[in-house]
């Protein structure tokens, strides 16, 4: 006898993350779309969330996020900050797991996250490809071994639509880098320059930020030396990959009561 399928809810249905994870969702053999959550005075509720695809689920698009996450067993969330937080505290009220993927979080709101994890199960990831998750780990092999002499900076460049800057996964890649090096992060980075900056402090690490057209999320860790340089590179061509991932994540939830975990421990690079 075969399982019975993961019923997976979306948040931020309309979203560019959203519809791919629908689409994904609808696709997978093993999972079940169980709600979407829009947005109140979206013009989409009401809707079936698969509309967009040329198909029906038979879900239909709410903002009433009881209804919405009455059937599920996992929420994926790709929104804001504010709305994730809204979607846990209901998922921890009715025992629904969450796949969180938005980024932007304050150190608040990431303590209330972690709270959150003491009662449901969660995985909470700033990029969910396995790309970025391996390029982490040579991250920290590379920060190890170029520890001195070596000036790092992380570039990154995303579409003109995304709201926060520096990006969560260039975020992550600093903590690694920091954490590799035995240095905090909060004290030693530096976000932009402009005018006369003065020579480069050897202990800083520096971010830039790049927005436009359709790019959907390259990043790129220099380690700048004398005489050579090293750049770690990870180019995302398509959003099917933080889709995927998410999936893998609602899958590793299924096996779990409690706990905040990262892509690292779904996908056993932990
Ligand atoms: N972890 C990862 O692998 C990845 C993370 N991300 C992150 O995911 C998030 C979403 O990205 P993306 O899909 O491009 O963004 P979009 O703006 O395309 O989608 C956001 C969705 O969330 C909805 N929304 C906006 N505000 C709220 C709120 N307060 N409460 C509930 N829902 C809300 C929007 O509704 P409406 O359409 O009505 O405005 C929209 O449906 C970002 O934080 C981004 O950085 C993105 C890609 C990969
Ligand atoms: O907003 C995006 O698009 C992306 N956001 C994530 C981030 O902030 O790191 C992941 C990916 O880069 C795409």
């Amino acid at each position: 006898m075969s399982a019975s399928p993961l019923r997976i809810a979306v948040a931020g249905a309309n979203g560019r993350m959203g519809r791919m994870l629908i689409e994904a969702v609808t696709q997978a053999n093993d999972c079940v779309l169980a709600g979407a959550l829009g947005l109140p005075g979206s013009p989409e509720l009401g809707q079936d969330a698969a509309a967009f695809l040329g198909r029906a689920s038979g879900v239909l698009i709410t903002a009433d996020l009881h209804q919405g996450l009455a059937h599920a067993d996992v929420l994926i969330d790709f929104t804001r900050p504010e709305g994730t937080l809204a979607h846990l505290a209901v998922c921890r009220e009715l025992g629904v797991k969450a796949v969180i993927g938005t980024t932007g979080f304050s150190d608040e709101q990431k303590a209330q996250i972690a709270e959150h994890g003491l009662h449901i199960a969660l995985v909470m990831a700033p990029n969910m490809s396995v790309g970025v998750n391996v390029v982490l780990r040579l991250l920290d092999m590379a920060a190890r071994a170029l520890n001195e002499g070596f000036d790092i900076e992380i570039v990154e460049a995303h579409h003109r639509h995304k709201v926060d800057a520096p990006s969560g996964t260039a975020l992550a890649m600093g903590e690694v880098v920091a954490s590799a090096l035995g240095r905090n992060l909060k004290e030693c980075a530096v976000y932009g320059r402009e005018g006369v900056t003065g020579e480069r402090d050897p202990s800083t690490i520096g971010f830039a930020t790049v927005r436009g057209g359709d790019i959907v999320g390259d990043h790129t860790v220099l380690f700048a030396g004398t005489g050579e340089r090293i750049e770690i590179a990870h180019k995302s061509s398509s959003r099917a990959t933080y889709a995927q991932g998410s999936l893998r994540a609602a899958r590793f939830l299924s096996g779990q009561s409690v706990g905040l975990f990262g892509m690292d421990q779904v996908l056993g690079l932990g």
